[in-house]
């Protein structure tokens, strides 16, 4: 931002004339911010959808590839950006490059960190997380810096079923075990029998997209599969055969136990000394999970003590686990070296699900797989659309009307709606009327991904209420209110019977309209800028102000009167394609009957 942008407000209270008082405030026009962009649905017309802001300049984004990519990715990424392929990089060494980079895409082995936001200084937009997991990543830290992340949840999905089913498979019967026997010149039929999968049960912990997948194949097996999921839904379940049990049941009366929930804190080493004392005498553990989710020392215990007859691990709590490992190195677990995604079929499909969805981010468009902003549905976001603009105009109106010096601590917005509250989602409203509030007085980027998390840092408290209208409930509002308490105004008339600075918008006709400022009705346009005077209500005033702007050829595109009654105090809403010069608004503040006014930019 430009600390030498064109003053955008001017403020003038008729006693303090001529002292005009001029405050600078950035104009948002000099850094190049895509908000909220709604574009042509490609396809999935009502899969969820979540909101992107980015383009950071207008020359080609740079994408950094940091492990390694299928090409047919590589190929779509370098038809909008310049690719930058550069693999094993130290963290040091990303921390250096990522400052030349808007997007960044890492598998599992690249630990995405808060130094690595840091040192980008907020040109790093998007993080694309090429695979599901996201545990690399500092979620926290993308979400403060307002970098969106976004993964490739699906396309691995089959691969890594498969690969949980091959490792069952592979432990049921010895194969690495006997492979490696048989290569060093041995024949030991009788060492390596195996145990049978039919019949037997096996619990899937966790039944999100790879657990299912599992399930799915092991009824084929002949097993008897339990599930533990707290969030699964119970018919989802039933539908494939599935039945749903509490965690204790499930490690109780498992022979296999197959973990498939992610790795956050209430699944950290779920698999512990006390959870093994629990399970079946002999139960065999595959994971293709997170490593994270065992403690891996009190499995190594259990193997040594018989209470888990065998393992199969694709995945560590440290990648590469360390060559000494007594656990990969026990002669009772398989393992491979993090292969669930690696099949030529899912490196393509993750490859191309995470360019398109990086290169949407970097347009400016909505992402179907961010993972740091909350989900709204396409068809929601087409009808808030117009709702969008007006909340954020009507937060710049309201920030711009705060006499200078007055910290905006809270601000109540009112949404009215013949809507059941049910029926509303206002987090991009709210973080739309986040940013008008914010960005006119600072240099902070606001966006969906950041914007409650940069009002809680700033002191700044939102509190949202609804008002139920009777009404069709057609349209999703009816109208906005936006109202700050505790300040003063720069322009008194803003101010309410309450005592807050107030303003309030509706949408007609799909664009944005100011109808009231404090306690007067308005109906102005939210086009270009505008200009609010009060003034004695009488002839001749709106002819008087028309014709300073029309002698500095300010075109006006709308005009509307506010008043208590006749001949008594009114506001005069004046929309202006251009911004007027000094001089004009001088012109305006000296027109005897106008007592105060205000010029603001939306
Ligand atoms: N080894 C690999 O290469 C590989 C490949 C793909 C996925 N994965 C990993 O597999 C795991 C599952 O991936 P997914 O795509 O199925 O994810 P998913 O989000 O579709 O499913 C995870 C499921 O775990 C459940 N869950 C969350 N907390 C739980 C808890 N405390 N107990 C039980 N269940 C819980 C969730 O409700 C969800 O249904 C992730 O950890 C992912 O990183 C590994
Ligand atoms: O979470 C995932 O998608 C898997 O663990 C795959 O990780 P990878 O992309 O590093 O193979």
């Amino acid at each position: 931002m430009s600390a030498s942008s064109a003053p955008s407000t001017f403020a003038l209270k008729k006693p303090s004339l001529p002292s005009l008082s001029w405050t600078n405030l950035p104009s948002s026009s000099t850094f190049n911010i895509a908000a909220v962009s709604f574009p042509r649905r490609r396809n999935r017309a009502s899969a969820p959808v979540f909101v992107v802001a980015v383009s950071s300049s207008n020359a080609k984004p740079t994408v950094l590839v940091a492990e390694k990519l299928g090409e047919a990715g590589i190929s779509l990424l370098k038809e909008f950006a310049n690719v930058d392929c550069s693999y094993n990089l130290s963290p040091e060494e990303l921390c250096t490059k990522i400052s030349l980079c808007d997007a960044l895409i890492v598998r599992s082995g690249t630990k995405v960190t808060r130094d690595v936001f840091e040192a980008s200084s907020g040109r790093l937009k998007v993080v694309g997380r090429a695979g599901v997991g996201i545990d690399n990543v500092d979620l926290a830290a993308a979400t403060e810096h307002g970098c969106l992340v976004v993964n490739a949840p699906t396309a691995n999905t089959v691969a890594a079923a498969e690969h949980g089913i091959a490792l069952l498979a592979a432990m049921a019967r010895n194969i690495a075990q006997a492979d490696a026997s048989v290569k060093a010149g041995k024949w030991q039929r009788s060492k390596y029998v195996g145990v049978s999968l039919v019949g037997k049960t096996l619990a899937v912990m966790g039944f999100g997209k790879v657990g299912s997948e599992v399930a799915r194949r092991a009824k084929g097996l002949g097993m008897h599969v339990i599930a533990h999921d707290p969030y699964a839904p119970a018919d989802r379940a039933r539908a494939i055969g599935v039945e749903l049990v509490s965690f204790d049941e499930a490690i109780a009366t498992a022979d296999f136990i197959s973990l498939h929930m992610p790795l956050t804190a209430a699944t950290s080493k779920v698999l512990n000394d006390e959870t093994f004392a629990k399970m079946k005498k002999g139960v065999r553990i595959i994971n293709v999970a997170r490593g994270g989710v065992i403690d891996e020392e009190a499995l190594v215990k259990a193997l040594d003590a018989g209470i888990v007859a065998q393992a199969a691990l694709d995945v560590f709590t440290v990648e590469p686990p360390p060559t000494d490992s007594k656990l990969v190195l026990h002669e009772q677990v398989t393992v491979t070296p993090h292969l669930g995604a690696s099949t030529m079929e899912a490196q393509e499909g993750v490859a191309i699900e995470i360019a398109e969805a990086v290169v949407g981010a970097l347009r400016g468009e909505l992402a179907a797989t961010a993972v740091n902003a909350p989900m709204v549905p396409a068809e929601v976001l087409t009808e808030l659309k117009p709702f969008v603009e007006l909340a954020e105009k009507l937060g710049r109106l309201a920030v711009q009307l705060i006499a200078g010096g007055s910290g905006v601590k809270s601000v109540k917005v009112t949404y009215a709606s013949a809507r059941a509250p049910d029926d509303l989602d206002t987090r991009l409203l709210r973080a739309m009327i986040t940013k008008g509030l914010i960005e006119p007085i600072s240099s902070v980027f606001v966006n969906l991904v950041n914007a409650d998390f940069t009002a809680k840092q700033r002191g700044l408290r939102i509190s949202e209420e609804r008002i139920l209208l009777d009404g069709s409930p057609e349209s999703p509002l009816e109208f906005i209110q936006v109202q700050i308490a505790n300040v003063e105004s720069k322009f008194a008339s803003a101010i309410s019977e309450s005592g807050e600075v107030k303003v309030e918008g509706k949408v007609k006709d799909g664009v944005p309209h100011l109808t009231k400022v404090g306690s007067f009705e308005v109906d102005v346009s939210l086009e270009g800028s505008l200009i609010l005077c009060r003034q004695v209500d009488q002839p001749g005033m709106i002819g008087k102000v028309g014709s300073v702007l029309g002698e500095e050829n300010v075109n006006v595109s709308f005009m509307s009167v506010g008043r208590i009654a006749p001949r008594k105090q009114a506001v005069m809403a004046i929309g202006v394609d251009e911004p007027p010069s000094k001089d004009a608004l001088k012109k305006i503040g000296e027109i005897p009957a106008i007592e105060e006014f205000v010029y603001l930019k939306l």
